[in-house]
């Protein structure tokens, strides 16, 4: 595969920017990338273990003569972030971030972009529980979607080379209107992860069985809530708070279902547990027939299983 920027600026080095720094490398992608965090003890955890060709003390150096700059941070301090590097950037260069959520990202970094620098708000839909500098691979975003948010009026040939080089980091590309995005990932990731969180925090109520019982016995379902319960505090809680409007209408509508599954139980209405049951079996059929099963255990994660 052929450079597609000469030059990638990584604002921070956790699990999204480190898999794609690999992925850069394992496909040529870009000539030379340079990388910044927070804090110190990131920047020196990269060094040692090669994340970026350099790891830079300040954001304005790291970003500086980058063609592309990747906001791989928390959510809810994109805004702040854009503020600091929106002097320094190049003309002609584009900036695009990975966050969760696209509309607060959209409202807080776009007043912050330069009119001579491109604005591609983007979200590979690829991830684990974990996080930091080491917990990245190169095959992360293998087969996986990454949903770009351009903006009406977003510069095409930035949109384009920006598509390019998520295919080359491995992903199907797709563009998408930033509140619907929202919407959709409310629906197949952020309620989830919700009710995980939940789920586990029911279990750690009942002490008495999680000291014994619940870890023991735990059966595949537990274990996968625990694994996504086991995600970034501070991502998530930034991904409930920037994407407040569509999770709150998905929780409504999940707690009517609830609530009416929790009555067919009391009164005893099996016609309607197995009705509710059937459909859900048929829309994991349906995922599966569609070759869309992209989610299975290992998929895409042949070096680091999790
Ligand atoms: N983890 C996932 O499954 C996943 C998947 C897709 C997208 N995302 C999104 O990608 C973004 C990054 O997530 P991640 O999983 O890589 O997180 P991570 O916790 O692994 O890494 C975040 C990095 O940002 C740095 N950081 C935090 N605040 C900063 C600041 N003010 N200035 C500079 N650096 C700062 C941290 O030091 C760390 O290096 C988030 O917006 C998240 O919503 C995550
Ligand atoms: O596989 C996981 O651990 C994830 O939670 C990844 C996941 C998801 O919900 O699918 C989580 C958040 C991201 O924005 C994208 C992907």
């Amino acid at each position: 595969m052929s450079v597609i920027y000469d030059r990638v600026a990584l604002i921070g080095l956790g699990l999204i920017a480190s898999s794609m720094f690999w992925a850069m490398k394992r496909n040529g992608l870009a000539r030379e990338v340079t990388g910044y965090a927070r804090s110190a003890a990131t920047r020196d955890a990269a060094r040692r273990i090669g994340l970026c060709d350099h790891v830079c003390d300040t954001v304005a150096e790291a970003v500086k003569d980058a063609d592309l700059v990747v906001l791989a941070i928390p959510v809810g301090v994109m805004g702040a972030v854009a503020a600091e590097i929106g002097p320094h950037l190049k003309p002609g260069a584009t900036v695009t971030d990975v966050g969760s959520v696209k509309r607060d990202v959209i409202e807080n970094v776009g007043p912050h972009i330069p009119e001579t620098v491109h604005f591609v708000p983007g979200h590979p839909v690829a991830g684990t529980e974990h996080s930091g500098p080491d917990s990245g691979f190169a095959e992360l975003f293998d087969n996986r979607w990454c949903l770009l948010t351009p903006p009406e009026g977003t510069d095409l040939t930035a949109v384009a080379e920006l598509r390019r080089f998520w295919e080359g980091l491995g992903s199907n590309v797709e563009e998408m209107e930033a509140d619907h995005h929202d919407l959709v990932l409310a629906v197949t990731s952020h309620a989830p992860h919700l009710i995980a969180y939940t789920m586990v925090g029911v279990a750690d109520d009942l002490r008495r069985v999680t000291d014994s019982e619940v870890i023991q016995y735990s059966a595949a379902g537990f274990r996968d809530f625990t694994r996504i319960a086991a995600s970034d505090p501070t991502m998530w809680r930034d991904v409930f708070l920037t994407n407040k409007d569509a999770t709150l209408e998905i929780l409504g509508r999940f707690t009517e279902e609830l609530f009416a599954l929790q009555r067919a139980i009391r009164t005893g209405d099996g016609a309607h547990l197995h009705d509710y049951f059937t459909r859900t079996r048929a829309i994991r059929r349906g995922i599966i027939e569609a070759g869309q099963d992209t989610a299975a255990p290992n998929f895409g994660r042949a070096q680091k299983p999790v």
